[in-house]
């Protein structure tokens, strides 16, 4: 048997070369994702189960859930998965992304257009509705959660194909590094996991480095969109941009908060809140 990041065995001395060459067969770059030098590329590797996260030298905000599939979003996912997800080179785990990876968006959607990035899209409820509903704009999720994807790309096939929007199984912040300065109108952060504990607040992902990574990537006028149904949350995420010149509240003198985002659909997440009794803060902020 050949090694492989999901039997973690031991690599066979006289593997049968074709086996040996599949294991180890570089994929294409998808259309729009290049990397910085030629020839020493990395293996695009599109869902390892079983890979550590614990490659990256910093916490990040997630850990992995399963990624087993209903029918439903199985069938969707074989059918037109190809339609919305992009595939990139990874670094070591499997929703890291190779640092080397540029990502040039006109290239992904095939046109130029507003392009508004949800970070952590969950289900996908809310970037496939927005999607539907405003054909013109441009929409990418950045997930790590593959049942989301999955169920995303359903939600998308149901409603007859969403052209207008594309998906990428990976860290979030290391899709942002992987984009052009100045290259998105808005970017999406809804109900980010709040890690309740003051031992789990590094793993936060709104964060003064978090916000430098959104500045960059914002056009100039370019809006951050937040929300939080954790008010000590939304509490930390205004300290984080407080006094920032690069980003500033949408209303002057609000401290960032703002009516409900119309764009902003009710997610089952959001419901749970709600029945909860928790009511969500929504914040804005523009590049300036
Ligand atoms: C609490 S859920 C909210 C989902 C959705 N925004 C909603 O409102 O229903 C947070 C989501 O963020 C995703 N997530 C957390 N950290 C992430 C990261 N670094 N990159 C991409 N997705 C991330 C999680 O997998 C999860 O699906």
């Amino acid at each position: 048997m050949t090694s492989t990041p999901e039997n973690g065995s031991e690599p066979e001395v006289f593997a049968a070369p074709e086996i040996a060459d599949a294991a180890t067969e570089i994929a294409p770059l998808a259309p729009g994702i290049s990397l910085a030098e030629d020839g020493d590329r990395a293996p695009v590797v599109p869902n390892p189960e079983g890979v550590p996260e614990q490659y990256r030298p910093y916490p990040v905000s997630f850990v992995r859930r399963s990624a087993r599939l209903t029918a439903g979003q199985e069938s969707a996912m074989s059918r037109v998965g190809d339609d919305y997800l992009v595939q990139v080179p990874r670094a070591h785990a499997s929703t890291s992304v190779d640092p080397r990876v540029s990502i040039d968006l006109p290239t992904v959607f095939g046109r130029e257009a507003r392009t508004i990035v949800e970070i952590g899209s969950g289900m996908g409820e809310c970037v496939s509705a927005a999607a539907l509903a405003n054909p013109d704009n441009n929409y990418l999720a950045l997930e790590v959660y593959w049942a989301g994807l999955a169920q995303a790309i359903s939600l998308a096939d149901r409603a007859g194909g969403v052209p207008n929007l594309r998906l990428i199984e990976a860290n979030a912040p290391e899709i942002l590094d992987a984009l052009p300065a100045a290259s998105l109108d808005e970017i999406w952060v809804f109900f980010p996991d709040p890690w309740h504990k003051a031992r789990h607040h590094k793993r936060r992902m709104v964060q003064p480095e978090f916000a430098d990574q959104v500045a960059r990537v914002l056009r100039p006028g370019g809006i951050w969109r937040l929300a939080t149904d954790w008010e000590p949350y939304a509490d930390h995420m205004r300290e984080v941009l407080r006094g920032r010149t690069d980003l500033v509240p949408v209303i002057p003198e609000s401290d960032g908060v703002v009516e409900r985002f119309e764009g902003r659909v009710l997610t089952t997440f959001e419901e749970k809140g709600r029945r909860a009794g928790r009511g969500a803060t929504d914040l804005a902020y523009v590049r300036a």
